[in-house]
């Protein structure tokens, strides 16, 4: 028979954190039963008082810290507390790193049953901060009164927005002078709850390499009021932006951008350049947010890779075609699948903006298009994989493991599912060689992987 949980909602009780859990919060067990605690730090002791109790763990609020860790840290962000954004601000970055890698090894453990495998010393910036290229900015009404900035944690109440450190501060620049113009403009904000109103996101993009920005307005509409008069002032107060999107996204969604773009100014796309290679990403196109560490993940998927010029190569979930183009120049031919087709349009744009033709992109979901390059005969020597944080549909695992290529290269932002999909791939003829975490998201707690994973030898 299963017991009643131990503690009660409201109840304070006294904790020693011994875990790291998935969202960064500390985990502590009460007479054995899992209590997790944001902003509380392995190793410390701490009190707590019960939010939530559900049937198998509970979740709390710090009061207070007993015992601190000798890693916690004052938060350099003053409204760390409340602001969604980042989860670690109040542990020392080195720290961060371990945590973060024992929470990779952990999920291999967990999930997959490996415990024997190499996970690398994260990668980690030497300067962890004003990293961020791009910022989706939620716009909502308060009291009547435009408001804008980000969620707190677990719910869509909106902290405004000051001065985020995780941006390069020109980003911020950017936002408060947007701000102030679609306060003047009297632009109506979207309201949630009614599905009413007109602004919903202001997404800003950075082409940290070419210094060109891009704004994207978000609206349960097809215009902005007065559009001409705020594209002006925009334009003249701002004049690094070189596109201004209106996106109409007239769902009851939480998705931000709905599917149709119109340009209001400048060009449909930014660029931005990954080692000596441009790319177009235009306002669809999924492109990495952290541009120093993304030289560090695209150099580490070649080494994995190890290319010598011969080799034919997958690239699924390719997006604007930017692994696919980056290992192309090491091989004889690469394959990139990606489902959003404005990213399939840019990585064809991108694959002539840098000469290279060896590549071949289709758009589609990547678990079919796999299935048909295999009966087409396609004959991968190595496939890399970077999905969405659900990780990759078993179709394409599946296919993968009938192409049978010598190397499989998984890319991964969520390390459960990664570890879950690993798991898989070994039943189906592939050894996990070796891990290597990198910190593409400072001061949250999400963490990147890179997996090499070769055919398992003597395998039918
Ligand atoms: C994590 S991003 C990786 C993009 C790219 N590799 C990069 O480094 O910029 C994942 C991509 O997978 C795409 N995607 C999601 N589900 C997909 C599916 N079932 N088939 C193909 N592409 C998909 C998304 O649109 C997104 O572009």
């Amino acid at each position: 028979m299963k017991q009643k949980p131990p503690v009660k909602a409201e109840e304070e009780i006294k904790l020693a954190i011994t875990g790291f859990g998935n969202h960064g919060t500390g985990v502590g067990k009460y007479k054995d039963f899992a209590v997790f605690v944001p902003q509380a730090i392995p190793g410390e002791q701490v009190s707590v008082k019960i939010n939530q109790v559900k049937k198998t763990y509970a979740t709390g609020q710090l009061i207070q810290v007993l015992k601190p860790s000798p890693t916690r840290v004052k938060p350099a962000c003053s409204i760390f507390a409340k602001c969604g954004g980042c989860q670690l601000q109040h542990i020392d970055y080195s720290a961060q790193l371990n945590l973060k890698r024992q929470s990779v090894i952990d999920a291999f453990e967990r999930i997959a049953g490996i415990s024997d495998v190499i996970v690398q010393p994260v990668k980690g910036m030497q300067e962890p901060w004003a990293y961020r290229n791009k910022v989706q900015v939620p716009i909502s009404v308060d009291r009547g009164k435009l408001i804008a900035g980000f969620y707190e944690a677990g719910s869509h109440r909106i902290v405004p927005l000051e001065h985020c450190l995780i941006q390069p501060e020109e980003s911020n620049v950017i936002f408060h002078t947007i701000q102030k113009l679609i306060k003047e403009a009297n632009i109506p904000p979207y309201n949630e709850q009614k599905h009413a109103g007109l602004l919903r996101h202001v997404m800003i993009r950075r082409g940290t390499y070419s210094g060109e920005w891009m704004v994207v307005f978000v609206v349960n509409g097809k215009h902005l009021p007065n559009e001409d008069k705020l594209i002006s002032h925009l334009t003249n107060d701002l004049p690094q932006v070189t596109s201004i999107i209106l996106n109409e996204n007239r769902k009851r969604t939480n998705v931000i951008l709905g599917a149709d773009n119109r340009v209001l100014y400048g060009e449909e796309t930014i660029h931005d350049q990954i080692d000596d290679l441009t790319f177009s990403i235009s306002p669809h196109s999924f492109f990495q947010v952290n541009p120093v560490q993304t030289e560090i993940l695209y150099k580490q998927t070649r080494e994995y890779a190890g290319l010598t010029g011969s080799e034919v190569v997958i690239d699924a979930y390719c997006g604007a075609g930017t692994i696919s183009l980056y290992l192309a120049r090491y091989a004889r031919k690469v394959y990139g699948v990606e489902m959003v087709p404005a990213a399939i349009a840019d990585a064809k744009r991108n694959a002539m903006l840098n000469h290279i033709d060896q590549v071949e992109f289709v758009c589609g979901k990547a678990e079919k298009v796999m299935g048909k390059w295999f009966d087409k005969g396609v004959e991968p020597d190595i496939i890399v994989v970077d999905p969405p944080r659900k990780g990759c549909d078993p179709a394409l695992l599946h296919a993968a493991s009938k192409m049978k290529p010598k190397r499989f290269i998984y890319v991964s932002c969520n390390p459960a599912t990664l570890a879950r999909d690993v798991a898989l791939l070994t039943k189906l003829g592939f050894t996990l060689q070796e891990v290597q975490p990198i910190d593409m998201f400072p001061h949250t707690s999400h963490i990147e992987t890179v997996c090499l994973m070769s055919r398992t030898e003597n395998m039918k």
